[in-house]
């Protein structure tokens, strides 16, 4: 055992995050497709959120955005000529695929890479698999810049194994952290790993939606638990719930949230509850330790309004003085249910005693919370000393950061715009200085 810490790499939003309804099955982005964003502010609510954490001790770093609109995806699809022609064409003829050329949707990093940490690993390194997210074409091109990116920052192979995404095809979806969970004594002791699935390809008689798509398989989370080594008696592989990703839950961090030994969960979670429950208690069993399940039935909180309000989209954070923190979004606290249910968790005084609210609407009206924001990283103090510092959050970073947004950041965006070769200049503009402000010279293949 080590003493770990979890990082948190909250993603910086990019200054393209608009609303292009791009997101079937996530009702937050179909509802508000073509209102004008603002980036913004979407910037500047995510910062606070960073610098808030790291305010209070939690270790917190980010990912930086990548670069869009993204030409290499609108060339290959035949928009020719300059830069400008190529937006303006595509703006009449394609403007979806615009859209997704446009996205700033990288900025949900929960879905950048599944993360195993050395502790649980065959090979004692902490390994990351870039996910392929190909279950939507705005996400599908995104795991070539976060591999890029995740070996920028764990560039030490002694410590880090940085995978490829998984081959992109449906056989193989994988969404990242977003469905899988790690749980364990402390962040520096070995673990047990539980991936959960929507679908299953090679078998037609397994459990699957009938409305919206299922974007994990079940053969992508055992690939992943494979290329990271981790042991067989210490890995849950579990179905979702179909019922309930028809519902809107697109992730299992739409309705469950783990940490340390806590499993925060809605009972319709799973396919199969008590068999989950069962596994993990027994996989814990051999670690040392006892899993301390929080259970929220539909009687105090509906799938409904777990949704609405992403009541389990929460970050759930080991505080110092060993009880956790809630970090939770504004709209918890609009919704009557999961207001009430809130007051009751931290009144109880169990494993969660503190809520830690952000306002975090720009990104929420896209589908993505608090822990869609964040991938987490635990990490041995020699691992977090190996890495890239220059994306470790403090008060300087901040503050260049809020500055470098104030300059670069337009403050409306609308579908429209997208189609303005202006907005593409400001971009790179933004992202070459940013190289600059985190010491990454090398963080974009601008060829
Ligand atoms: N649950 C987690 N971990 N992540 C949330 C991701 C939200 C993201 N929304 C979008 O991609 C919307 C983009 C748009 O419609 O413009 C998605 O659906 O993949």
């Amino acid at each position: 055992m080590h003493t770990g810490r979890e990082y948190n790499f909250d993603g910086l939003v990019g200054p393209s995050h608009n609303y292009a309804g791009l997101s079937f099955g996530n009702v937050a982005s179909l509802g508000n497709v073509k209102s004008a964003s603002n980036p913004k502010q979407a910037a500047l609510q995510g910062l606070a959120k960073m610098r808030e954490l790291a305010a209070r001790g939690f270790a917190q770093a980010l990912l930086p955005p990548q670069a869009r609109p993204d030409f290499r995806l609108l060339r290959r699809i035949g928009f020719a000529g300059t830069d400008a022609d190529v937006l303006a064409r595509a703006w009449r003829e394609a403007p979806v695929i615009l859209a997704c050329a446009w996205s700033a949707s990288p900025m949900w990093t929960a879905n950048a890479a599944t993360v195993s940490p050395s502790a649980d690993s065959f090979d004692g390194r902490v390994h990351f698999t870039a996910a392929n997210l190909n279950n939507k074409l705005h996400r599908s091109g995104e795991h070539e810049q976060s591999t890029r990116t995740l070996r920028a920052l764990f560039g030490n192979q002694r410590h880090f194994a940085v995978h490829d995404a998984l081959p992109s095809t449906p056989a193989f979806g994988d969404e990242g952290a977003a469905n899988h969970t790690r749980l364990a004594a402390s962040h520096g002791d070995k673990g047990v790993q539980l991936f959960v699935y929507g679908r299953v390809e090679f078998d037609p008689s397994a459990p699957s939606p009938k409305r919206y798509p299922a974007r994990q398989t079940l053969e992508a989370s055992q690939a992943i638990a494979r290329l990271h080594g981790l042991d067989a008696g210490r890995t849950v592989f579990a179905s979702q719930n179909p019922a309930i990703i028809d519902q809107g839950v697109f992730h299992n961090d739409v309705i469950a949230v783990g940490n340390a030994n806590v499993l925060f969960y809605h009972e319709q979670a799973f396919a199969d509850e008590a068999a989950v429950l069962n596994r993990l208690r027994a996989a814990m069993d051999g670690v040392g330790a006892q899993l301390a399940p929080v259970r929220v039935d539909t009687r105090a909180v509906s799938v409904a309004d777990a949704v609405t309000s992403y009541l389990f989209n929460s970050q759930l954070l080991s505080k110092p003085d060993g009880a956790m923190a809630l970090v939770i979004p504004h709209e918890c606290r609009e919704n009557q249910a999961v207001s009430r249910f809130l007051e009751q968790l931290v009144a109880n005084q169990g494993a969660i005693d503190e809520l830690i609210e952000f306002d975090l609407h720009q990104s929420m009206r896209n589908g993505g919370g608090p822990a869609c924001l964040r991938l987490r990283v635990a990490l041995s103090a020699a691992e977090a000393n190996a890495m890239h510092q220059g994306v470790i959050m403090t008060e300087a970073l901040y503050a260049r950061l809020v500055d470098w947004v104030d300059r670069h950041y337009r403050d409306r965006l609308e579908p429209k715009d997208l189609a303005d070769p202006q907005l593409a200049i400001e971009c790179a503009l933004a992202l070459e200085e940013l190289m600059r402000i985190l010491d990454l010279p090398t963080l974009y293949d601008l060829s």
